[in-house]
């Protein structure tokens, strides 16, 4: 089994503002103490220049791009506006965005595809809901989902998988790692069957209630490459010890 260095991405949402960037500054000090991690932050779009400049290098991230490179799409933002700002990652196909835009697997797939096309890191997110994982579909559904959002062209750039279990998202409800192993270990056989030996590289990122007291038990999973962590990557003081959590690891 390939043995990955941890992912850590925290989501901000929408949530933030210029006022909170010392949260940035702080979680960026301490992710450069804490071996062996990545770590980077995905603040709303008004942040990214700021972030970046207060972020010592930490990379931060968009939590959406179109998948066109620039035109008539008011309210969006292209790949090349974030590059612009620095920003060095993306997050599509969050389940938020795919609940409250309507944002079908092609969509989310041709989003991917232009991000790593521009050279941005590109988290595709995944997730089953309470409805399907009590059918016992959760399966079935995760791997459909992640056939149709993976990019054609997969091999350019970094592509990164994020499970969420919908349920589990900003809930305290944390999936058991029982639950998780199963379907990182199912994520992982999709990406190798249809990607080969790449598909064995992908980081593979858990997301849903994460926080510093359940973090150690789920990086311990096999195939859980790192977290990609909600409500506790606004503060220093909650998400520097998830990072400490996977430095562990
Ligand atoms: O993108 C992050 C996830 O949706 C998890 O959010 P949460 O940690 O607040 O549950």
């Amino acid at each position: 089994m390939e043995v990955h260095r941890k992912l850590v991405v925290g989501n901000w949402k929408m949530n933030g503002n210029l006022n909170q960037l010392g949260e940035i500054a702080a979680i960026a000090a301490a992710a450069k103490e804490a071996a062996g991690v990545d770590v980077a932050i995905c603040p709303p779009f008004t942040l990214i220049a700021a972030a970046v400049a207060r972020s010592g290098g930490l990379p931060i991230g968009g939590q959406d791009v179109h998948s066109a490179e620039s035109g008539a799409h008011t309210g969006n933002v292209s790949a090349p506006m974030l590059q612009e700002v620095h920003a060095r990652l993306v997050i599509v196909g969050h389940s938020e965005r795919r609940a409250e835009q309507h944002e079908t697997d092609a969509e989310v797939r041709a989003k991917a595809e232009t991000a790593l096309r521009h050279g941005l890191q590109t988290i595709v997110c995944v997730g089953e809901s309470e409805m399907d994982r009590a059918a016992r579909d959760h399966v079935a559904v995760v791997t459909a989902q992640l056939e149709g959002s993976l990019p054609d062209q997969a091999h350019d750039g970094e592509l990164v998988v994020a499970y969420e279990p919908i349920w589990a998202i900003g809930t305290g409800n944390v999936a058991t790692p029982e639950d998780i192993a199963e379907m990182h270990a199912a994520i992982r056989a999709a990406l190798v069957e249809r990607l080969g030996e790449f598909g064995e590289r992908i980081r593979i990122l858990y997301g849903g209630s994460v926080k510093a007291d359940n973090a150690a038990a789920i990086f311990a999973v096999p195939h859980v490459d790192g977290a990609l962590v909600g409500g506790a990557s606004l503060t220093a003081d909650q998400f520097v010890p998830i990072i400490e959590a996977a430095a562990a690891h």
